[in-house]
């Protein structure tokens, strides 16, 4: 805009008396030196602002929305991640927001600051001599039109765009996570035809789709090259009916020829605003999930967890839990045992309000769990998976994890009870050192003594215990014991097993088949009663 004013002050002084073989200049060169250096020195000041005020909050917002998707997802329930590909949550949190911050920051400045100059310069030019304006304007909004009217279309190919990038990331990510499985049974080529497929799909749809937008955005831009030649057309027959004197129409050449860089620049970045509405409108399902309500209340009335009529499905006609009922009593060891898939899991899940019942209710010391915080629920809960999830850290925090606060001297304490000294010392850096994304470095057995010592730590009033030593051999498991009398002494403890000898200690065993439950008593009892449990026994040649 500057610029404009800065040449049309300058041709309008020097151009016009010698056009016109009148008078000289008005003012010297020296004039409009000073004059180009104050315009330059305005336009720097505009612009550190604009870069301040526009990039860094842009970049602030960024930053916030980052955090809010996140902290989103943290309250989410483990639903919404089992039915979604943790890879496209990342992508959304990370390349999304990345595309939204380019653009908010580069295109939509842009798009105004030129819409702006565009319009003062037209209204200007207007003043100056109209008939010259519309010869030289007539194509904006047609190119405009243009570019709105085929606005459905990018959106829908942009979004076909976006799925066929995702397809190939899943792909990605699924190659990468099963690597061992790839190349244990031989499907190297299997996979890398499906990935070569997929590549291939992304790029023919995308280059289709970007020849059509080529298309369509460069229709656009040739139709605004038409502005220049109405404005020689009518410029030279106005000029010949003497309407319009020389100055003028060089002043309009002049402007033509400079100002469809900026209706240029307005194109792009209108088409470049199209992109977004998929990206959008994926942080907005994110944004509606909802999330597991409650009140941050503590459990004073004891830590019995009853469950009461509970039915429960992970998909809609597929029911996993039918009318369950029990109770686990506080001080004493309930195990959940039975045939593979029976619903032990998804039981213990749902006891720590991973998932939320579909009909009847759980309550923790007679609250019911549904109207409880997840987060101030978990506090009273210590869990040891089969899956043990280690963090790129040291063992001493990878243990820490289960309080922040505990000093070194008490993380020892219960590294030595889950029997870690014994690996954990053959380290080269011992407790201090790094184990590697997702304790890579460490076998199962070591992984999962890391999880039981994290428990000991939490020292939480109910402990859920989900084939916690299965990847121990008896031996270790044998050792391991004394911790796990320590972790579950005074507590709650939901244990689940396969192995009949881990629960024969147990104070009531649930037997979980098919969703229901179909037999329960001590250990004693059901050896005597011939179920399940004392089959289970004899063909693990097991005594209870
Ligand atoms: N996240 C999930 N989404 C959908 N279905 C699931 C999910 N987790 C488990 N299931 C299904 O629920 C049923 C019960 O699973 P669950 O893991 O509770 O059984 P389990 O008795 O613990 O089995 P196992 O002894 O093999 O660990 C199974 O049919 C399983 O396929």
């Amino acid at each position: 805009m500057l610029p404009a004013i800065f040449v049309f002050l300058f041709l309008a002084d020097w151009l016009r008396p010698l056009l016109n073989g009148g008078a000289s200049p008005a003012h010297g060169l020296s004039y409009f030196c000073v004059l180009a250096v104050a315009f330059l020195a305005v336009m720097y000041v505009v612009g550190v602002f604009q870069y301040r005020s526009t990039y860094t909050s842009v970049y602030d917002e960024s930053a916030n929305r980052r955090i809010n998707l996140a902290e989103k997802l943290r309250r989410l329930p483990l639903a919404f991640f089992g039915e979604k590909n943790l890879s496209d949550l990342t992508s959304t949190i990370m390349d999304d927001c990345t595309d939204l911050e380019h653009t908010f920051s580069h295109s939509v400045p842009q798009l105004f600051a030129s819409l702006i100059s565009i319009t003062l310069i037209a209204v200007g030019m207007c003043i100056y001599c109209w008939p010259l304006a519309v010869a030289l304007f007539w194509v904006v909004p047609v190119a405009l039109g243009i570019l709105l009217l085929s606005r459905k279309g990018m959106r829908r190919s942009n979004k076909v765009n976006y799925m066929n990038k995702r397809a190939v990331t899943e792909v990605i990510q699924e190659g990468l996570d099963t690597v061992q499985e790839i190349k244990s049974y031989g499907q190297d080529a299997r996979y890398t035809l499906r990935l070569d497929q997929s590549i291939d799909h992304y790029e023919r749809v995308m280059t289709r789709n970007e020849l059509v937008l080529g298309i369509l955005v460069n229709g656009a831009q040739s139709i605004l090259k038409l502005g220049l030649a109405t404005v020689t057309t009518v410029g030279t027959w106005m000029m010949a009916a003497g309407t319009v004197d020389m100055f003028t129409f060089l002043v309009f050449l002049v402007i033509g020829s400079r100002v469809y860089g900026p209706i240029n620049e307005v194109l792009n970045n209108l088409a470049a605003l199209t992109y977004l509405d998929v990206r959008i409108s994926r942080m907005n399902e994110m944004e509606r999930m909802p999330v597991q309500e409650g009140a941050d209340v503590s459990i004073d009335g004891g830590f019995d967890i009853r469950f009461e009529h509970v039915s429960f499905a992970y998909e809609e006609g597929k029911q996993v839990l039918n009318d369950v009922s029990f109770t686990a009593r506080q001080g004493e060891i309930t195990a959940l045992i039975g045939p593979s898939g029976g619903g032990k899991s998804t039981a213990a899940k749902l006891a720590a309000r991973f998932w939320d019942v579909n009909s009847g209710r759980i309550t923790l010391g007679g609250v019911d769990i549904s109207t409880v915080d997840p987060e101030a629920l978990l506090r009273n809960f210590s869990v040891v998976f089969q899956d043990v999830v280690l963090f790129n850290a040291s063992v001493m925090d990878n243990i820490r994890i289960g309080r922040r606060d505990a000093t070194d001297e008490e993380v020892l304490r219960v590294a030595r009870l889950a029997c870690c000294d014994e690996f954990v010392n053959k380290l080269p850096d011992g407790y201090r050192t790094v184990i590697g994304e997702n304790g890579q470095t460490l076998s199962g057995g070591e992984r999962q003594r890391i999880s039981i010592a994290r428990a000991l730590l939490k020292d939480a009033p109910v402990v859920l215990l989900d084939e916690a030593t299965a990847s121990l051999d008896v031996e270790n498991e044998t050792l391991i014991q004394a911790g796990i009398s320590e972790l579950v002494r005074n507590k709650t403890v939901l244990i689940i097993a396969h192995r009949m000898r881990t629960v024969a200690n147990a104070d009531k065993i649930l037997v979980l088949s098919g969703g229901e439950i179909s037999e329960q008593g001590t250990p004693g009892e059901l050896k005597a009663r011939g179920g399940y449990f004392a089959r289970m026994l004899s063909l693990q040649g097991e005594k209870a």
